[in-house]
């Protein structure tokens, strides 16, 4: 029953079954009714008083358990933005402000592996790279009983492959055959009449969602779709569930629940982080923003404003309930449901009158490696749209008309936004969010730091063709958003964490430095005399000592959290100045590493022109028919050693000694007048002098002058020969 599009990334196929999920964990007998309590709630206060979203600090905050057993009321905030909403960021708190990690993966469902992108000081810095993160699915009711009395025929086929046609065209339009009145849309999944509410928990991409979230993620499952096209359904189940005392393991229970179940099983799981759950729940009415856990008898609308430090709307004085059991986030649901607007018309008997957001936050705190605690805030949106309607055909009047007019025109807005950023040329420019209520909640879900979810709901009756295809528009539109998903984290810490990890970093790069320099300076030693070796060591001496660099910090870990302000930053401001230093440290050490490698060059050069020279003595020699090769001696063991061959000078010829004076005394010379045969031939002699020289050194030992000094023979000294000087070369 379920299509997947062969496009689709493997979704999570992890995680219970929906035989699992429609269990809840604990027992809901005992519990106070949710509406019955009530009237005990806290009104909101307007002190702006700290809400702290982590664990920890709860005690400061004024909380009433009233709302129902083991369920608490966080006091609203006021200003701050702090209570969540959908807006950017989920409040207003300093420790909200977001801290980007990126996503690997460009799609919901992949995204499985994290990486921290180190952000320095404020965590403002957009690190992340646009990726595919709007997940876009189509859910298709069967036909209702009336539709079916009708007989209204389906106008919708299913080829599979995520793909759905519609066929037909719009009632009250003549029928045409031409290609134009069959239309291909393809999705990441199809969920055809028969799919079960499990089905949609299992293939929908809701479980990656809610990993997300938990993952420190800001998400968005939102249902869209015309009004009686099975949004609620979907979302919640039918509205009877929540009649009475509701049966946990009724198969008709929606994605929420079932999110819920699902998410409380990952979160028993982890037991290295300690999870702080909180929830609010809200309606836009009439353009008017109600908060569904404490409505009021006048159902005084909330203000949504606009916040500097999270970049993003959010709703003031809502409600946050802390939910430390699956039974309190139900008991959320519950209420929510039981007083949100809904009201009856020709094609809904239980028709939405409002938009609806649920929100989940997420609060983790989990040691790191390095001993230090990461605080995310991650949220899980649920929105249920009310759906859009014509008028004519929901015969909407009064009340209900006005209704009607408001959902209309929020949903156009919407539209108007999903195209904008759809669209690359426009996505740049003004997205109208201001102009509806749910645009600026939905913002950050549509094109900010979130991850989201949109089930596109449609119905199959040829009837509704139009609404349809507008709907199927829709969720292509939306398919092409791109955003950019980030962790919300609190800056100090994600300013430490990165810090930190600059300083793992740098050490690393240190260590290779200095490793790769000793390879350079033991190679050195080898062949560079005692003053360069000196040199080279004073080098490392000095990088190895620090420079005077800034000692490591010694932080008890343990006690991190417990630090103050102060103390915090003081300890940033060492973590900064070590990793000043140790940069220092670094550029200092790749010069040293560069004057080495420049070094080295030039005696390779030397050694290559030097070796160029010999070469062309040797073929020189080589054209002189009176110096053959000789083997080179061995100045130890004074032998000849075979391969060794040098050009020398030849076996002493008897010539009569003459009075010849060396040439230099013979005659003189104005070296800049020298002509280019002359200067060859004096080169020619200094560099035959000079392999004299080095043939002397190798020369057998003179066995002669040994007896004659009475000495060791392998200590005499070897025989002159430079009487013996090449016609060529005198
Ligand atoms: N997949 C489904 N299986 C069975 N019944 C469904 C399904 N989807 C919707 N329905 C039924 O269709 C009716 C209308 O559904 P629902 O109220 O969820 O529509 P909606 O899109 O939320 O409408 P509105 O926008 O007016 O609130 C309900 O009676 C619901 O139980």
């Amino acid at each position: 029953m379920v299509r997947r599009a062969s496009s689709v990334p493997h979704l999570n196929s992890s995680g219970g079954s929906s035989a699992d999920s429609a269990g809840t964990s604990g027992s809901r007998r005992g519990r106070a009714p949710v509406a019955g309590s009530r009237g005990s709630r806290k009104t909101p206060s307007s002190t702006g008083q700290g809400q702290r979203q982590g664990s920890g600090s709860s005690s400061s905050v004024p909380r009433s358990r009233s709302l129902t057993n083991g369920m608490r009321r966080l006091s609203p905030q006021k200003g701050t933005g702090s209570s969540g909403g959908t807006g950017s960021g989920g409040g207003g708190s300093s420790r909200n402000t977001p801290y980007f990690l990126r996503s690997r993966e460009n799609e919901i469902g992949s995204a499985d592996t994290l990486e921290i992108v180190a952000s320095k000081s404020t965590g403002s810095e957009e690190c992340s790279t646009p990726e595919d993160n709007i997940n876009v699915v189509v859910r298709v009711r069967p036909l209702n009983d009336k539709e079916k009395r009708d007989r209204h025929g389906s106008t919708l086929q299913f080829p599979g492959n995520g793909q759905v046609i519609l066929e037909g065209h719009d009632v009250g339009q003549k029928k045409s055959h031409n290609r134009d009145s069959v239309r291909v849309f393809t999705y990441n999944v199809v969920f055809e009449p028969g799919a079960t509410q499990e089905d949609i928990l299992d293939y929908s991409g809701i479980k990656r969602i809610i990993e997300m979230g938990i993952e420190g993620f800001s998400c968005t499952a939102f249902c869209y779709g015309q009004t009686g096209s099975g949004k609620t359904h979907t979302l919640t189940g039918p509205p009877d569930l929540f009649v009475g005392k509701p049966n946990p393991k009724d198969p008709r229970h929606g994605l929420i629940f079932r999110s819920f179940v699902y998410l409380f099983q990952l979160i028993k799981n982890r037991k290295d982080v300690n999870y702080v759950l909180k929830a609010s729940f809200m309606e836009i009415y009439n353009e008017r923003v109600i908060d569904l856990l404490n409505p009021g008898s006048a159902r005084k609308p909330l203000a949504v404003r606009w916040s500097k430090k999270s970049g993003g709307f959010f709703v003031e004085n809502l409600f946050t309930v802390d939910c430390e059991e699956l039974d309190d986030l139900l008991a959320v649901l519950e209420e929510g449901m039981r007083n949100r607007a809904v009201g009856s018309h020709a094609m809904n008997d239980h028709s939405s009158r409002s938009h609806t957001i649920l929100t989940v936050h997420i609060l983790s705190d989990q040691q790191t490696d390095g001993g230090v605690f990461l605080s995310k805030h991650g949220k899980i949106n649920f929105v249920d749209l009310a759906g859009s309607e014509l008028t004519k055909k929901t015969m909407s009047e009064g009340k209900t008309l006005e209704e009607a007019n408001n959902i209309n025109k929020s949903l156009m807005v919407l539209g108007y936004c999903i195209a904008s950023l759809s669209d690359n040329k426009k996505r740049t420019g003004h997205i109208p969010y201001r102009d509806s209520q749910l645009t600026k909640l939905l913002a950050d879900s549509l094109a900010g730091n979130g991850v989201t979810l949109m089930i596109a709901c449609v119905s199959p009756a040829h009837y509704n063709h139009a609404e349809t295809l507008n709907t199927l528009r829709y969720a292509s539109r939306a398919k092409r958003i791109r955003t950019k998903p980030v962790i919300m984290m609190d800056p100090r810490e994600a300013l430490i964490l990165s810090l930190k990890r600059d300083i793992h970093a740098l050490q690393m790069e240190n260590d290779h430095l200095k490793a790769a320099l000793n390879l350079h300076h033991q190679a050195a030693t080898n062949g560079a005399g005692p003053t360069e070796n000196n040199l080279l060591e004073l080098q490392l001496d000095r990088v190895s000592s620090g420079g005077g660099g800034v000692p490591v910090p010694k932080v008890d870990l343990e006690r991190l959290p417990e630090l103050d302000g102060s103390e915090l930053a003081e300890l940033v401001k060492l973590y900064m100045a070590e990793n000043e230093s140790l940069r220092q440290e670094n550029n200092h050490l790749f010069t040293v590493r560069e004057t080495i490698l420049r070094d080295q060059e030039i005696v390779c050069r030397e050694n290559e022109r030097l070796l160029k020279k010999l070469e062309d003595v040797n073929k020189v020699c080589v054209r002189s028919p009176l110096i053959p090769a000789r083997p080179a001696i061995s100045p130890t063991t004074g032998k000849e050693t075979p391969g060794t061959e040098i050009w020398t000078n030849p076996e002493p010829l008897r010539t009569p000694p003459g009075p010849q004076l060396p040439l230099d005394q013979r005659m003189s010379e104005n070296a800049e007048k020298r002509t280019h045969t002359a200067q060859k031939r004096i080169d020619q002699q200094r560099i035959a002098k000079n392999i004299l020289i080095m043939a002397n050194a190798f020369r057998k030992p003179d066995a002669d002058l040994a007896k004659e000094l009475n000495i060791n023979p392998e200590k005499a000294p070897a025989k002159q020969s430079n009487d013996f000087m090449p016609d060529m070369l005198t």
